[in-house]
């Protein structure tokens, strides 16, 4: 089993009297996509935020290959290889699907938004985008502002913008949320062609069963907070624990 590219340690947050995520251990390795599944409000968007930086820990550690990130910014976490999808309100909805995504590119490449480059350069970095706008399908809506696409094209834009990135550890928070039963299929194509890439190590927060089913290597479902059970699909999914606390009933489990 190949080593764990990203480990949390007892990671704990408390919100007042409130530990929303409670010493929870975990080790995540590359080739392997994870689903964290839970009731409403068990924690694990706020697991998600603990692992990318958006919250501070209150005890505990997260660490990267090896590496104790537990006090790193976001972007310090994400220049270490932590790529987390956001809904595009974080990007430049004026400018186009391709300029999104090649200032992506730009970015991973060091350049930040140093101005003075060959064209050359300028012409590798278009290229590049290029490539992900194919892999995503979003070629044809290339040139339009990202902020008038469809819902659908916007979720695949957020995953381009990540593969732009090219993280090793990539983290969906729910990513076909809101759409329709036409667009998610892509979405999850896009996710299983990351998750067939087996130096990457995907990270995914999901209600929906049929979409766990469909990715899932394993399975870890927390509740209040706490690792209530974590393993292969089959055996989390059949497990009564996990029936009668995360699932109520037997329902939904088939
Ligand atoms: N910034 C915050 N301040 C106070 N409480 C918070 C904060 N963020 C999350 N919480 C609380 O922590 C708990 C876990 O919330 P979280 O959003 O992580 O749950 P979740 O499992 O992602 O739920 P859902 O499936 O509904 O998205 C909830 O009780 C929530 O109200």
């Amino acid at each position: 089993m190949s080593e764990p590219s990203l480990v949390t340690r007892d990671l704990t947050i408390r919100f007042g009297g409130h530990v929303a995520v409670n010493n929870v251990s975990c080790a995540f390795r590359p080739g392997e996509l994870t689903v964290i599944v839970g009731p409403n409000g068990a924690g694990k968007t706020t697991y998600f935020n603990l692992m990318s930086g958006q919250l501070p820990a209150s005890s505990g550690q997260v660490l990267k290959d090896g590496v104790d990130i537990t006090r790193m910014s976001p972007s310090a976490r994400a220049q270490r290889g932590i790529g987390r999808a956001f809904q595009l309100t974080n990007l430049f909805p004026q400018l186009s699907v391709l300029e999104n995504i090649r200032l992506a590119v730009q970015a991973r490449s060091g350049d930040g938004w140093r101005m003075l480059r060959p064209v050359g350069h300028f012409r590798r970095l278009t290229e590049k985008a290029e490539r992900y706008l194919e892999e995503t399908r979003l070629t044809k809506v290339a040139h339009q502002p990202a902020a008038n696409l469809p819902h659908g094209d916007q979720r695949k834009l957020e995953v381009a913008l990540l593969m732009a990135m090219e993280p090793d550890i990539y983290m969906f928070d729910e990513p076909t949320a809101g759409m329709s039963l036409d667009h998610a299929p892509d979405v999850l194509e896009l996710i299983a062609g990351i998750k067939a890439d087996t130096s990457k190590t995907v990270l995914l927060v999901e209600h929906k069963m049929d979409v766990v089913r469909a990715l899932a290597d394993r399975i870890i479902v927390l509740h209040n907070g706490e690792l209530l059970a974590d393993g292969e699909p089959a055996e989390v999914m059949g497990s009564r624990i996990v029936r009668d606390v995360y699932l109520g009933t037997s329902e939904g489990v088939a």
